[in-house]
C-alpha cells in the first residue's frame, strides 16, 4: 500500500484519519459491509464463500474524518496449501498496521468458527462487534440475548448491529469507528477510492463474475491473471482500454464447465464483466477472455506470489 506513516502527518482541526480492518468468518458479509460503507462497488462478493483472496482498500472521507478500510480473506481452515498460507499471513500483516478492527459475525450465529476469528486479533487494537445481517433475524428480541452472549468473548469497543446489504445502521457504525481513529490530516485525496490499479480491479470483476455465473459448480481453486492491460485514447478523445485476461483452472476438465455450450457462459462472463469495467473506468473496453489449465498452482508458492497473493 502507497500509504504515510501517521508520525509523518500533523494533526489539523481535529480531523481524524486511520486504518480499519475487517475480519470475520468466510462469508458474513465483509465485502458487502466494505462495499456500502464506501458507497461503490469494488470488492468482491459472491454467495459462494471466500471469494475474496485480495487485500482491498477502500477510503470513505467524510467532513471529520477519513476511514481507509482493509478488507482482508477469509480465515481458512479447510484446505492446507501455498495459496492459504499466502492468505493468512497477509491477514496478519494487515492487522498489525490497523487502528481498528470490525470483527464481523452473523445475527443469531457466534460459534467456535467466531471464536477462532477473535482468538487471531491483536489484543492492543480496539475491536467493534459488528453484528450483520440483522435483517434476517425473524425476531429482532433475540438480539439482545445475543448480544449479552458474545459481549461476554471480548472486551469489545463497541457493538454496532447493522445490515450491510440494506444499508442499515451503518451511520452508527462510522460514529462508533470514529474516535478510534488517530488525530491526523487526511492520506489520501478525497476522490481516490481504492489505490489498487486497473489492472488488478479487471481481474476481481472478471472473478466476481464467474463466482455469480458458476455458483457451486466451480471448485475453489481458480485465478484470473490480467496478460495485457493497455490504455489509449480514441479520435474522439474518449478513453479506451484492451485487456486479455486468462482464467487458470486446476485441471483440465474444468475447461469446458466454464467455456459453456458453444462458449456460452464464457461470453456472458466476459460481456457482464466489459459493461462493469465500463463504468468503473469510465471509457471502453475491450475484452478478451480464454480459459488455462496451470495443474497444481494452488500449491506452488512461486506461482502464488507471482499472481500477487502476498
Ligand atoms: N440478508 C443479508 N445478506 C447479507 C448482508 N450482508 C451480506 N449479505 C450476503 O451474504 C453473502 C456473503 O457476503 P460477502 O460480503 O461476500 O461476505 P464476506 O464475508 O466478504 O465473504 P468472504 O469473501 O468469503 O470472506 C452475500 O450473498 C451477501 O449478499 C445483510 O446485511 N443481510
Amino acid at each position: 500500500m502507497n500509504i504515510l506513516k501517521h508520525e509523518e502527518s500533523t494533526a489539523v482541526d481535529g480531523f481524524r484519519c486511520g486504518f480499519v480492518a475487517i475480519v470475520g468468518q468466510p462469508n458474513v458479509g465483509k465485502s458487502t459491509l466494505m462495499n456500502h460503507l464506501i458507497g461503490q462497488k469494488l470488492s468482491i462478493t459472491s454467495r459462494k464463500a471466500q471469494t475474496t483472496r485480495h487485500r482491498i482498500t477502500g477510503i470513505l472521507t467524510s467532513e471529520t474524518a477519513q476511514f481507509v478500510f482493509v478488507d482482508t480473506p477469509g480465515f481458512q481452515k479447510r484446505f492446507r496449501n501455498a495459496l492459504n498460507q499466502a492468505m493468512n499471513r497477509s491477514v496478519t500483516t494487515t492487522l498489525a498496521d490497523v487502528d481498528a478492527i470490525l470483527f464481523v459475525v452473523e445475527a443469531g450465529r457466534f460459534g467456535p468458527a467466531d471464536q477462532a476469528v477473535l482468538e487471531l486479533l491483536p489484543k492492543d487494537r480496539p475491536v467493534i462487534l459488528v453484528i450483520n445481517k440483522v435483517d434476517m433475524l425473524p425476531n429482532k428480541s433475540a438480539l439482545f440475548p445475543f448480544i449479552e452472549e458474545v459481549a461476554q468473548s471480548f472486551n469489545f469497543a463497541a457493538i454496532v448491529p447493522v445490515s450491510a446489504q440494506k444499508g442499515l445502521k451503518l451511520d452508527v457504525l462510522v460514529s462508533a469507528i470514529e474516535p478510534l481513529l488517530p488525530e491526523s490530516v487526511p492520506m489520501f485525496g478525497e476522490d481516490q477510492i481504492t489505490d489498487r490499479n486497473e489492472r488488478f480491479l479487471a481481474s476481481e470483476i472478471i472473478r466476481e463474475k464467474i463466482f455469480r455465473m458458476m455458483g457451486e459448480e466451480l471448485p475453489y481453486v481458480m485465478a484470473v491473471e490480467i496478460e495485457k492491460f493497455e490504455e489509449e485514447t480514441l479520435a474522439d478523445g474518449r478513453e479506451l482500454r484492451r485487456i486479455y485476461a486468462a482464467i487458470l483452472v486446476d485441471r483440465e476438465n474444468q475447461k469446458p464447465i466454464l467455456i459453456g455450450k458453444n462458449g456460452a457462459k464464457l461470453k456472458k462472463i466476459a460481456t457482464d464483466a466489459r459493461i462493469d469495467m465500463e463504468k468503473l473506468f469510465d471509457a471502453k473496453v475491450h475484452l478478451e477472455v480464454w480459459v488455462k489449465v496451470k495443474s497444481g498452482w494452488a500449491d506452488d508458492t512461486r506461482l502464488v506470489r507471482q499472481f500477487g497473493y502476498e
